[in-house]
């Protein structure tokens, strides 16, 4: 399932990420008195020796690995760090600064982006507890984090916003947490709120879920209220994990990112035995040995220990380091070395697919090896970005990179401005196209073949072939669910339609909410649907989606002429029903920001020969030297070195230049 949200306070625009959780330990002392919203159990921090100690003593049927089912929005990422400060783990700071949601992206926008985790220790009854939280992703994106997240966990709080209720989101995440057996605790958060309606919320909960809501906790994760009720819970219905430190080590790979000195680090659940450093261990995925080099855990940054144990959560990092980000296949299966014949490793968890294209080109090309150096970095704590050289005849050389989706893609260019300073043009998002070749001359190689491409360069010319012998096209469409309160539901209908979508179905739930189910085409999804409904329903809209395969679709390349010379960057494979309106906002735009040149231009938006729109800006006369006297030798020359340095930032297609400036002008959204 894929999902996103168009609640209120939901990002503009869309991705995924990776962590630099982890080094955050240092801002919080050691051994500081945190102040605590309940006084029953003991928050003090322990030193790292006293941890060390409290949790050697705790056997595994006093752990619980748990994480936040929730909408976007809904409050996981407070309602962690009200938990985080409950138990001592972190120090109230009186900020709003969400501890969990480490990324500058992730506080900008206020999304979870790459989960997170950290481990707790509660004095429940006398006795100690060992709690494994991870904090997960809301949207759509990422939903990869979520599902590998639960893996790891024995249940799940299911977090509702008492003034929105149930959303898409709720509803796909939970089915998702229920098809891993969770255990769900029921808790309806933002009491505080003057809109809050926990009645309704609860009745909602019954209703779509099928849940017993007696007992349900109430809380306000920004107040504090009702928080300290959540634990005992958590404690009394979350089942502890199960596992035998006894036998030969089992354990899954959840989750890695990169450190510049100590390389790939592995976030790792131990299903079965016990790991500490100088043990010799080997993975089932790539059948290479490494040698630990430390095991530690999560409190909140990360805390070395000398052994972890059956059940717990944890990370692990080699020495010799793990190099490349790649080399850590999540989903893999660990085991001690020489214990790979007897040890069943885990079916493995789905590859991340990329879904959404784009071209990136430096504004300016003396900058490319500089900014592929960033982009190399970024890419290497993400596994799910795919980066491919790419080249244009306007924008020079660049790279193609593909995403999980668009939010992903909206991110990975945020934290490349935001991270590196780096000026490039960004392509509009493209989706694949599928291609089935008919068993018939002309097509050389692919005849007969079935290929999935990412770039519009690659969509055949259609000219001279006979219906029959063009190559099939597809494009990708996705099953939509879109949650609306009933007085928009007339818009967000008409959204759909324009969409090309299928209507699959309609249900009511609760008083007023309704959910719309759609089949759509991928390229709409991408195409801001999300901001649309967003838009038309004063922000209430929320949709999720999951992958439903490809429809036959009569799909065209339309390029963009200037002076009858392709633009290749600007190429994108389309409906052939978006063509004509697509066409003359291609011309009208482009026009707009092209500068005058010495002879006329002609701008046309073309499917092969055929010409849809066009576009006519007249030439214009800039000599710069003529008004000048011919004696004013210093001048002249002033003169013509600032032309030059202009001419830099040119680039030509045909006889025309274009500036890079129009470029980015065109391909922004405004
Ligand atoms: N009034 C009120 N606001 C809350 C409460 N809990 C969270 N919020 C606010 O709701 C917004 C979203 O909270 P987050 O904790 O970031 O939500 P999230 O579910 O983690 O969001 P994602 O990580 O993007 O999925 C923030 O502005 C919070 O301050 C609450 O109990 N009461």
């Amino acid at each position: 399932m894929r999902g996103i949200s168009a609640t209120g306070s939901s990002p503009s625009s869309q991705s995924r990420l990776f962590s630099t959780l982890r080094h955050a330990s240092s801002s919080f002392g050691l051994g500081a008195p945190p102040r605590c919203f309940s006084t029953t159990p003991p928050c003090r921090k322990p030193t790292a020796e006293q941890l060390e100690a409290r949790i050697a003593n705790i056997p595994i049927e006093r752990y619980r690995n748990f994480c936040i089912v929730a909408h976007i929005d809904h409050g996981k990422s407070t309602l962690s760090d009200r938990l985080l400060e409950l138990t001592g783990t972190i120090v109230k700071d009186g900020t709003n600064k969400q501890f969990l949601d480490k990324l500058d992206v992730e506080r900008q926008r206020g999304i979870t982006v790459k989960a997170q985790t950290c481990s707790m220790l509660y004095n429940y009854r006398g006795e100690d507890y060992l709690l494994h939280l991870v904090d997960t992703p809301g949207h759509v994106d990422f939903r990869l984090e979520v599902t590998r997240s639960y893996a790891s966990c024995g249940g799940a709080l299911l977090l509702v916003d008492a003034s929105q209720g149930v959303q898409a989101q709720t509803v796909s995440n939970f089915y998702l947490a229920f098809a891993e057996g969770l255990s769900l605790i029921p808790v309806v958060n933002k009491i505080d709120m003057p809109s809050a309606d926990p009645p309704r919320a609860l009745r909602q909960i019954e209703q779509t879920f099928e849940l017993d809501t007696a007992g349900t906790l109430l809380v306000s994760a920004k107040t504090g209220t009702g928080v300290d009720k959540i634990i005992p819970k958590v404690i009394e219905d979350i089942p502890a994990p199960t596992g035998d430190e006894n036998k030969p080590l089992r354990m899954l790979l959840v989750d890695s990112w990169y450190d510049t000195f100590k390389g790939v680090i592995l976030l790792v659940r131990i299903f079965d035995g016990t790991i500490k450093p100088g043990d010799q261990i080997y993975s089932f995925a790539t059948q290479t040995k490494y040698t630990v080099g430390e095991v530690g855990i999560q409190y909140p940054g990360p805390t070395p220990q000398t052994v972890l144990k059956a059940g717990q959560v944890g990370y692990v990092f080699f020495n010799p380091a793990m190099k490349r980000i790649q080399d850590a296949k999540i989903g893999d299966t660990f085991t001690l070395l020489g214990k790979e014949k007897i040890v069943e490793p885990y079916p493995g968890f789905e590859e991340p697919k990329p879904m959404v294209f784009v071209s990136a080109f430096p504004t300016d090309q003396s900058d490319y090896q500089k900014i592929a150096e960033h982009i190399g970095q970024l890419v290497l704590n993400d596994r799910s970005i795919t980066l491919m050289k790419d080249s244009s005849e306007a924008l020079g050389a660049g790279w193609r990179l593909g995403f999980l989706g668009s939010l992903h893609c909206s991110v990975f260019q945020d934290r490349l401005r935001q991270e590196h300073q780096s000026n490039i043009i960004i392509t509009e998002p493209s989706v694949p196209t599928k291609l089935e070749y008919p068993e018939a001359s002309g097509h050389g190689a692919l005849s007969g073949k079935t290929v999935v491409i990412s770039s519009a360069a690659d969509f055949p010319d259609q000219d001279g072939f006979t219906r029959e012998r063009r190559p099939k096209s597809f494009e990708p469409i996705v099953f939509a669910s879109v949650a609306t309160p009933k007085e928009y539901l007339g818009r967000v209908i008409e959204l759909c339609e324009v969409a090309r979508g299928e209507q699959q179905g309609i249900e009511f739930f609760g008083a007023n909410q309704v959910m719309v189910k759609y089949i759509i085409p991928l390229f709409h999804l991408v195409d801001d649907l999300f901001g649309k409904l967003k838009g038309a329903t004063k922000g209430y809209a929320t949709l999720d989606y999951e992958d439903a395969g490809w429809r036959e679709a009569d799909l065209v390349k339309m390029q963009l002429l200037v002076n009858r010379v392709p633009v290749d960057a600007i190429s994108r494979v389309i409906h052939r029903s978006l063509a004509e309106r697509l066409g003359r906002l291609w011309v009208t735009k482009f026009r707009e920001h092209l500068d005058r040149q010495m002879f006329e231009v002609v701008i046309q938006a073309a499917i092969g020969k055929k010409v849809l729109a066009r576009e006519t800006l007249k030439a214009f006369r800039k000599d710069v030297l003529q008004k000048l006297h011919a004696s004013d030798v210093g001048r002249r020359q002033k003169l013509l070195d600032k032309q030059k340095e202009g001419r830099k930032k040119l680039q030509s297609i045909g006889n025309v230049t274009i500036d890079h400036t129009s470029f980015q002008k065109f391909l922004s959204k405004s």
